[in-house]
């Protein structure tokens, strides 16, 4: 029997539409689709595919308000934010369009006349790729674009609350003329496809971005085909408020990193560490702007927040402000809700609280919803200490003047981002993932190809 996955708009609880699943075997014929066009992709010359991606990029552009109001509909995001997303989007595709030709080998010295050493690169092979909601384009170019630009073939299973922004753009993919083969799309279970994906001998790379349970446990079931992983996990980012800081611009850049699709991006602020001397300043600033945010609709042009994804996620983060404010946090802003369960939306008031203690939950996990918890340092040292006592390795902000406070944190943080005096440090050309527990490997920047590509060592003898 046919069966549906039903895509609803978070804003309302509506239903949008009704994707089919694909079977076991249908993924299974993916797969080998994926296997069968590989040879053929990964000869194809640098230059051709590179102008496929180019291709790709400008159908996408030219159908940009259509995807964005797809994807604000799916994700519940704000109408600006998706159409921001999908100028990030393109920009992974422009960018690896352009080291689709700069794949380059080298030689090495010999140490005899009679050989000659010679190093090459080439594709990894057929990639399998899994994307989350909160990003439905941007998460997936960004593994596509470096995947089909180093000549592998890409299959992707989409998350299934946004699955449709997925479908549109691999559409359009084909309609640029890269082979319906050579990228795929496939719908599901994620854990039924996750199993399928990593015990396939056909696949030689999974690229995986949602939570870290479930990145472990892709991790885990790899291992049986010794398949490359790359993975975009979970985070906690601290953002550190030195004394001498410009305040005003630190809230402003606070705002932009917390309240980005409601607090549901891996890189949102999720800690705010702040010097006991700035504390009362910065936190009635914060609470002021932050009580000025428009909740509601995102297809609305002026809501700067939309609803949660859903009611795990709802329940998620209430349960952390209820914890908080049991141990005695203060609330400066929000803690309102609007919420229906039986329609199926979620909104959270943008919330802050102050007095927060590292014994709080809201301290521990990452909330994914928007909410700032503020406490106080005395000394940098202990701000490093609070903020690296987390497996998460993410990112993480701080906001200072002094150059030598920004150095020692800098050098002293344990995170794969950090955003000195920048809220918003995410850019396809530089290299974005985590540490620990946050993940393997990069994505974006020169570093986001290597991972679709094998190193070949060539010895020629007997010259
Ligand atoms: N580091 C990053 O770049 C990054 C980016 C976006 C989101 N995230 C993280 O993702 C999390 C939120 O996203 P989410 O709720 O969609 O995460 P999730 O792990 O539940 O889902 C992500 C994807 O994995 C699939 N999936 C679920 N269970 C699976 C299983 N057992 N095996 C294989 N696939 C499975 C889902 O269908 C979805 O496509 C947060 O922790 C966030 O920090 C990280
Ligand atoms: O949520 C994770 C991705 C966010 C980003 O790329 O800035």
């Amino acid at each position: 029997m046919t069966e549906y996955i039903s895509v609803k708009n978070p804003a309302t609880g509506e239903l949008i539409e009704e994707v089919k699943t694909n079977t076991n075997e249908e993924v299974e014929q993916a797969i080998l689709r994926s296997h069968e066009s590989f040879k053929a992709w990964s000869s194809v010359n640098a230059h051709e595919r590179s102008r496929l991606l180019q291709s790709w990029s400008r159908l996408i552009q030219e159908n940009k308000e259509e995807i964005a109001k797809v994807m604000t509909l799916e994700s519940g995001k704000p109408i600006k934010e998706s159409l921001g997303e999908v100028d990030y989007a393109t920009s992974y595709i422009d960018w690896y369009a352009e080291e689709a030709k700069r794949l380059y080998g080298r030689t090495i010295p010999a140490n005899t006349e009679t050989k000659r050493i010679i190093i090459t690169r080439q594709a990894v092979g057929p990639v399998a790729a899994i994307t989350p909601w909160n990003f439905p384009a941007a998460m997936m170019t960004r593994k596509a674009a470096p995947a089909l630009a180093a000549g592998c073939t890409f299959v992707v299973k989409p998350a299934a609350e946004t699955p449709l922004t997925t479908i549109k753009l691999i559409e359009l993919a084909h309609k640029a003329g890269i082979p319906e083969n050579v990228v795929q799309c496939v719908n599901g279970s994620g854990k039924t496809i996750g199993d399928i994906f990593t015990s396939s001998p056909y696949i030689r790379k999974i690229t995986f971005t949602g939570s870290t349970p479930v990145g472990k446990s892709l991790i885990t079931k790899s291992a049986n085909t010794v398949q490359h992983v790359s993975m975009e996990l979970g985070g906690h980012a601290p953002v550190i408020v030195a004394a001498d800081a410009d305040i005003d611009f630190a809230v402003t850049q606070t705002i932009a990193s917390k309240f980005r699709n409601a607090g549901q991006t891996c890189i949102c602020a999720n800690r705010v560490l702040v010097h006991e001397s700035v504390v009362d300043e910065f936190s009635q600033k914060l609470a002021s702007a932050v009580s000025r945010l428009k909740v509601g609709n995102g297809l609305h042009e002026d809501i700067d927040v939309g609803p949660v994804i859903n009611k795990n996620g709802f329940n998620k983060v209430v349960s952390q402000l209820e914890d908080a404010v049991n141990k005695g946090a203060e609330v400066l802003a929000g803690n309102e809700f609007d919420a229906n369960q039986e329609k199926g939306y979620f909104f959270i008031h943008p919330t802050v609280l102050k007095d927060v203690k590292e014994d709080m939950n809201i301290m521990q996990e990452e909330t994914f919803g928007p909410v700032i918890p503020i406490t106080t340092f005395t000394e940098l040292d202990e701000a490093i200490k609070i903020a690296n006592s987390t497996p998460f390795g993410l990112a993480s902000y701080f906001f200072t003047n002094d150059y030598r406070t920004g150095v020692y944190l800098n050098e002293n943080l344990d995170f794969g981002i950090v955003g000195w005096n920048d809220g918003a440090p995410s850019a396809a050309h530089a290299p974005f993932g985590g540490m620990k527990e946050s993940g393997i490997g990069r994505e974006g920047g020169s570093e986001g190809i290597e991972p679709y590509l094998e190193t070949k060592y060539l010895s020629i003898g007997n010259l």
